[in-house]
């Protein structure tokens, strides 16, 4: 049978350091994570798919994972079946897609690759997109502190709390609910103007972000902190 070379950006991760040294080499390139079993008969027809997309996009970084050979990969990413996708900006996930699911991976990957639009120079004479573009950023951070106010603690976070989609955030669950705190969630993952808008209004880079009564309180770090110091307990009674 006649075969065809796969692209270059199509790769089979061989350890998890060979992963992580294919991410680092450019933070900035999207990178789609293929995982699969050879004994799962879906990924068979998925494993088509993928290929047909490394060609398509070649500027995408195509990862196969053989799941249960590079279980620290598959891990995480918490990868409970196959086939499973993921999909990154250098080490920043962007979506998941579980199963076979021909349609939601093509368009997830259509939306991720588009290239990112270019900065037009402002033109001198034209001063009402910098008015309208001002005037969106007031209406942005109206709309981040109303989603601050939601709730008396509020935790912007990667995923949701049964399903974080980070470490980080997983921890912060982990702590606010051995330390018994009800809390809202919002998943900053689905919304990239919050993503970003929160990192300016709370002057904070990271995420986590914990929020109590309207006011960021901290990240994973300091939130671990006043847990042990008592400091979290004596803010949620006072307040
Ligand atoms: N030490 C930090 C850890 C959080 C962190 O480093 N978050 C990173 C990776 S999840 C982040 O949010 N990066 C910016 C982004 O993804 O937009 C804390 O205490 O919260
Ligand atoms: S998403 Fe990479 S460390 Fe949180």
């Amino acid at each position: 049978m006649a075969s065809v070379a796969n692209p270059p950006n199509h790769q089979v991760v061989t350890s998890s350091e060979h992963f992580q040294s294919l991410l680092s080499a450019d933070l900035q390139r999207i990178s789609l994570i293929s995982f699969w079993a050879p004994w799962a008969e879906p990924c068979k027809q998925m494993n088509e798919v993928v290929l047909e997309l490394a060609r398509k996009y070649p500027e995408v970084l195509v990862l196969k994972v053989e799941a249960e050979e590079q279980s620290d990969v598959a891990e995480s990413f918490d990868i409970q079946a196959v086939p499973s996708f993921v999909i990154l900006r250098g080490h920043t996930l962007l979506g998941r897609i579980s199963g076979a699911d021909v349609p939601a991976l093509t368009d997830a990957i259509a939306t991720h690759a588009r290239p990112l639009p270019s900065v037009k120079p402002l033109s001198h004479t034209n001063l009402a997109p910098a008015a309208a573009l001002a005037d969106t950023q007031e209406d942005v951070n109206k709309r981040l502190r109303a989603l601050m106010n939601n709730d008396r603690v509020v935790l912007f976070m990667k995923g949701v709390p049964d399903a974080p989609r980070c470490g980080f955030s997983r921890r912060i669950v982990a702590l606010l609910r051995e330390q018994g705190v009800p809390f809202s969630s919002f998943d900053i993952l689905t919304d990239e103007s919050v993503r970003a808008g929160l990192k300016v209004l709370n002057n904070w880079p990271t995420f986590p972000q914990l929020i109590v009564n309207g006011e960021f309180v901290g990240g994973l770090d300091i939130v671990q902190e006043m847990v042990e110091n008592g400091e979290l307990k004596e803010m949620l009674t006072v307040a």
